[in-house]
């Protein structure tokens, strides 16, 4: 990886050049468009290097991997055609350490990065549907750029509060963007979600401003494990940055839900006080439970993360950060230097969320 990691664009573009050439079948299963496609590959490929020696939790990202291809149509055999190609690909540019060797050990690990993937994509066809079709049954704007969604499943829709799901609008054809839930799993099974309208995001503007009712999405799997541990009862600090208060919403109804009475404290970040725009919910839910505190923060005197500064002591909470990208960095290192130890730190990849919000 090191090798090629100067020419990763050109890797990936070379990549694909052969799988289309060789299989043009293939074409369909990916969007017109593949720019971001192509940042996804790589992002995989450096992912699963960077937890090579760490085989539970390469082994649970594949599976997931795996698991989440199926809304693609990706079947077992289209396995060796990626793999022929990525070997096209390192052959050509990783020139330096390129030999029979490394040649064996990228086929090995090819192999068996592919046989997790199908395994589990397997395991997962007698449990669950490769994709969901959801009906858009409420869009609610709430700011010029901000909609609140309410989805109605064709199927039941099981997931934990704090997960997110991938979606597909009918507008851009297998284009994919992640979305967490912005409630607890509900009775009615409807899942909401809150969604900003990003420059260029093709997936976020069209739920945005031309979604309506009656409308039909499709749905991958649920995943993520930003989720409540449900077997303590320390306390939680939750950031939620922006849109990101969506997933830290489903997880105070969820501690509300299992009847707990441990203390939660919201921090609601935002850029004005305009832009707080489901901080009605917020409070409406502090009122209703005594254990719950929500401190908006708008920017100001103090950068977002920083303010929880002014309250605590966190040091025997359980933190779950959530937001853009360089919210979560910095909200990370802030809690570190709290006292609050890594593996008590809950947040979405953020390698996911770069692509997330488009
Ligand atoms: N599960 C998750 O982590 C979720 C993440 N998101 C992401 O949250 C973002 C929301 O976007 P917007 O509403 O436009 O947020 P925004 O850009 O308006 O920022 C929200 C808050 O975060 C703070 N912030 C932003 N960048 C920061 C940085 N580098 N360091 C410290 N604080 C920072 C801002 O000061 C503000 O208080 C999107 O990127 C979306 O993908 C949204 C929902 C769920």
């Amino acid at each position: 990886m090191a090798d090629v990691g100067e020419d990763a664009g050109k890797v990936t573009s070379y990549f694909y050049a052969l799988l289309f050439t060789r299989h043009p079948e293939l074409r369909s299963l990916f969007p017109a468009a593949m720019d971001t496609q192509r940042d996804r590959l790589l992002k995989a490929l450096l992912t699963a290097a960077e937890h090579i020696d760490n085989k539970p939790v390469l082994t649970e990202y594949l599976r997931n991997l795996g698991r989440g291809h199926r809304k693609y149509g990706t079947q077992a055999s289209h396995y060796p055609a990626v793999g022929e190609a990525l070997l096209g690909a390192l052959a050509r540019y990783a020139t330096n350490t390129w030999d029979d060797e490394a040649e064996a050990a990228w086929i090995r690990t090819y192999t068996a990065i592919s046989q997790i993937m199908i395994d589990a994509a397997a395991e997962n066809e007698l449990r669950a549907p490769a994709w969901w079709h959801a009906e858009v049954v409420s869009h609610d704007l709430r700011t010029p750029d901000i909609a609140v969604i309410t989805l109605r499943p064709d199927q039941p829709y099981p997931f934990l509060a704090g997960q997110y799901t991938s979606l597909e609008t009918p507008w851009w054809p297998r284009v994919w963007r992640h979305y967490s839930f912005a409630a607890a799993p509900r009775p009615d099974g409807l899942l909401s979600f809150h969604v900003k309208a990003v420059p260029a995001g093709w997936v976020s503007n069209a739920l945005v401003h031309r979604a309506r009712p009656g409308d039909t999405v499709r749905l991958g799997p649920p995943a993520g494990s930003m989720t409540v541990d449900h077997t303590t009862d320390s306390g939680l600090l939750c950031l939620g940055g922006g849109t990101g208060i969506a997933p830290i919403k489903a997880l105070v109804e969820d501690v509300a839900e299992h009847g707990e009475r441990r203390p939660v404290d919201v921090f609601y970040g935002a850029r004005t006080d305009y832009d707080l725009y489901d901080i009605d919910t917020m409070l409406r839910l502090q009122q209703s439970h005594s254990w719950l505190s929500v401190h908006p923060v708008v920017d100001g005197r103090t950068h977002f993360p920083d303010a929880v500064l002014e309250y605590g002591p966190w040091n025997s909470h359980d933190a779950y950060l959530s937001g853009p990208p360089g919210m979560i960095r910095s909200g990370v290192d802030a809690l570190r230097n709290l006292g609050i130890p890594g593996e008590r730190i809950r947040h979405d990849s953020i390698e996911e969320l770069v692509a997330a919000g488009e």
